[in-house]
């Protein structure tokens, strides 16, 4: 296993200018090896900087957007107009803007959203029945403060999923159920970037990246694609015990 690599940065703004600049390197290599950029965006609070980002100039000019197909890492069990919904904040901070070959986006609101969210990534993919995951080209993900990341949580029987690509688990601590792509889905993907910005991400983002002894791996830290994650913090996140990590 290629062990995660951390980039230490120096604000949330430099979280998003490096993630930036690692998504235009990924869409460049992907649309000349294959055509197309397959990118699984984040919810939450972190990544609406990046998009907002990405979708200005120069960012906006440097990546092919008209082949670019976005998919969604996770969703809140809500329509997509409502203001939790992680496609309303992609759509009104990126995706309004910049002109995407397509958007796939989870239907939190159905109850079926995780079946037929597998079956759009099956034919998007052209996968047949039984065949491997998908190969996103890049998964961008955050880290919750309790070491969750898209919607798995800590103690989540979702993390042991290892058949299906998409699982609406209940999550006990909200009280309510999520829609996420599954460990199989986003340990495929060609390159993963976590985007970490906040002291309060501290204590996760050091027992993600150096566990003590014997401690249960968090959510994030089971997250472990071929090529090893890219792990983007700012100094307040990367500030935890524990270093010094992987660089
Ligand atoms: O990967 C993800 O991480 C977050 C945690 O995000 P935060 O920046 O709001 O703390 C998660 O809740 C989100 O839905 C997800 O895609």
């Amino acid at each position: 296993m290629t062990p995660p690599r951390l980039r230490r940065v120096r604000d949330a703004e430099a979280v998003a200018r490096a993630a930036a600049e690692e998504l235009v390197l990924a869409a460049a290599r992907a649309v000349a090896a294959r055509g197309a950029f397959t990118l699984a965006l984040a919810g939450g609070t972190t990544p609406r900087r990046l998009y907002a980002l990405l979708a200005a100039e120069p960012f906006r000019g440097r990546v092919p957007w008209d082949r670019t197909q976005v998919f969604f890492g996770d969703e809140r069990p809500v329509p997509p107009d409502h203001p939790d919904s992680n496609y309303r904040m992609a759509r009104e901070a990126l995706l309004d803007h910049v002109p995407v070959a397509g958007v796939h986006r989870i239907r939190g609101e159905d109850p079926a959203a995780a079946e037929r969210y597998e079956e759009e990534l099956r034919r998007w993919f052209g996968i047949p029945p039984g065949g491997a995951p998908p190969r996103l080209d890049l998964a961008l993900l955050g880290l919750g403060a309790d070491g969750h990341t898209a919607s798995l949580f800590p103690g989540s029987l979702a993390l042991d999923e290892r058949v299906r690509w998409v699982v609406s688990p209940f999550v006990a601590r909200l009280g309510s159920r999520r829609t996420t792509l599954t460990l199989p889905v986003l340990d495929r993907a060609r390159a993963v970037i976590f985007l970490v910005s906040g002291g309060e991400k501290a204590p996760a983002l050091a027992r993600a990246l150096a566990p003590a002894p014997g401690d249960e791996p968090l959510p994030a830290a089971r997250v472990q694609p071929a090529g090893g994650a890219l792990w983007i913090a700012d100094h307040a996140a990367a500030a935890g015990p524990g270093g010094p990590w992987p660089a």
